[in-house]
């Protein structure tokens, strides 16, 4: 069994060591670039103080890249956040685990690590200067992408309420039959993260639904149908009935995918699949285009504010199941660390405990798939439930597009065969799975 990390940075060729390589420096110098570019803006709120922070910040940057690109030993955090201590306790551990008690650098440690380390470096740069600590330095191309998509969002929103109000005592086949499609539009919007390209348009132009049967055969692993016999389940448990079915979405991309994701969870609250939707974002600026709560309130501040009938009903409506608690938006520092999943009952119990209270929950995307299955190199007909290695909090789903080269759970000789065909298929971002996982029931 193959189970170091996949990962592996050291090997010149791989996926991880050209991101390292190529496409962290990109980023880092985009991000250079924004924070210089709203130098007037810093003025304008802080005056000198402002520029200062922006020249602070931005030597502190080249000089990180410097350190990326000539594979330093990456250094301990020196700012004084809530999670500064869990990170350098956790780059201790990377140490321990060297062979030949080298200093962990850039390209000699797990690429999930390093990769998520930068996200981090670059967030001690901006909260080292106050005054220009709460600027978001991916805020721009998450608002770019979201306008970008306009058209598709209002025909998602269109094709919503009209599902909605046409749909008077549904039977279970038609109810099954749009659950599919809103939870496949959710999967596919994964497709359109910003980090994959490095920052460049990744926006979705056409009409999300009538591109779904095409797709359909690019899903690798297809659970859908365990995930709606949960939720079947849930609607005739005792249990449930009284209180509701509680979903938990743990939310990837902010953009057209949040949108997909805001969508099913209306979806499931308006047709009474669940009682409550909890949705998960991140606390500071993650992997490019990851959601944050200024970016989920935007998005529905948006959504209402738009002039297209459909699009802004959707909105109101949003803002009402948040109002009434209906929906709520939750961040916990534990999704902006490196540690797979499994290491969350002794790293963040708190966590592991309120999603034990969960019914069914949604991981979207490739970086947490990553961190379920710990972004190890498992053979690819290894079970999903193996992979979690005792991450069970609930019934979970992972909703994913392919970015990197982790993939479990597929029949003997399907990978393989994928390999022969389409040597890139882990990392071209054209391929999905549904992969779903109940814990057995306790006796
Ligand atoms: O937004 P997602 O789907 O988690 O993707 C994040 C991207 O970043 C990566 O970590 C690569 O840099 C890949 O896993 C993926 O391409
Ligand atoms: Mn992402």
């Amino acid at each position: 069994m193959r189970t170091q990390n996949s990962g592996n940075v050291r090997s010149s060729r791989s996926f991880a060591y050209l991101t390292v390589r190529d496409r962290l420096p990109t980023i880092l110098t985009k991000v250079i670039d924004t924070i210089h570019r709203n130098k007037n803006n810093f003025f304008e709120e802080h005056g000198e103080e402002g520029v200062n922070a922006e020249k602070r910040a931005i030597s502190f940057l080249s000089k990180l890249r410097n350190e990326l690109q000539t594979d330093k030993p990456v250094l301990p955090l020196s700012d004084d956040a809530e999670d500064t201590v869990a990170w350098n306790e956790y780059m201790q551990r990377q140490q321990d685990m060297m062979e030949d008690r080298q200093p962990v650098s850039w390209f000699k440690s797990p690429w999930l690590y390093v990769e998520c380390y930068m996200y981090r470096r670059i967030q001690e740069a901006v909260w080292l200067n106050p005054p220009i600590g709460d600027f978001d330095v991916f805020k721009e191309g998450k608002t770019q992408t979201f306008f970008e998509s306009q058209q598709a969002i209002m025909f998602l929103c269109t094709h919503l309420r009209e599902v909605l109000t046409s749909m008077d005592n549904p039977n279970e086949k038609q109810l099954f039959d749009h659950f599919l499609k809103f939870l496949q539009v959710s999967l596919w919007g994964n497709k359109c993260d910003l980090s994959i390209s490095a920052g460049q348009d990744n926006s979705q132009k056409i009409s999300p639904i009538e591109s779904l049967a095409s797709l359909q055969r690019f899903i690798l692993v297809d659970d859908s149908d365990q995930v709606w016999s949960a939720l079947m389940t849930l609607q005739g448990s005792r249990e449930t009935e009284k209180r509701g079915a509680r979903v938990d979405l743990i939310l990837d991309n902010a953009g057209f995918e949040l949108i997909t994701d805001l969508v099913l969870g209306d979806f499931l609250v308006s047709v009474g699949l669940a009682k409550e939707v909890r949705f998960h974002g991140k606390s500071f600026p993650w992997f490019v285009s990851d959601v944050t709560k200024k970016d989920f309130d935007w998005t529905i501040r948006q959504t209402m504010a738009s002039n297209h009938k459909q699009m802004s009903a959707c909105g109101v409506q949003w803002k009402r199941f948040l109002k009434e608690g209906v929906w709520s938006y939750h961040d916990h520092r534990f999704w902006t660390l490196p540690h797979e999943f499994c290491d969350m009952p002794t790293d963040a119990a708190d966590l592991y405990t309120d999603l034990q209270g969960s019914d069914l929950i949604l991981f979207k995307g490739d970086l947490n798939y990553r961190k379920l299955t710990g972004d190890r190199d498992w053979e690819h007909t290894v079970p999903f439930a193996r992979a979690l290695r005792g991450f069970r909090p609930a019934p979970l789903c992972s909703l994913r597009t392919l970015k990197a080269n982790v993939q479990v759970g597929l029949q003997p000789g399907h990978g393989e065969m994928l390999t022969s065909q389409e040597p890139d298929w882990m990392t071209n971002g054209k391929y999905a799975v549904v992969q779903f996982f109940c814990p057995p029931r306790e006796q």
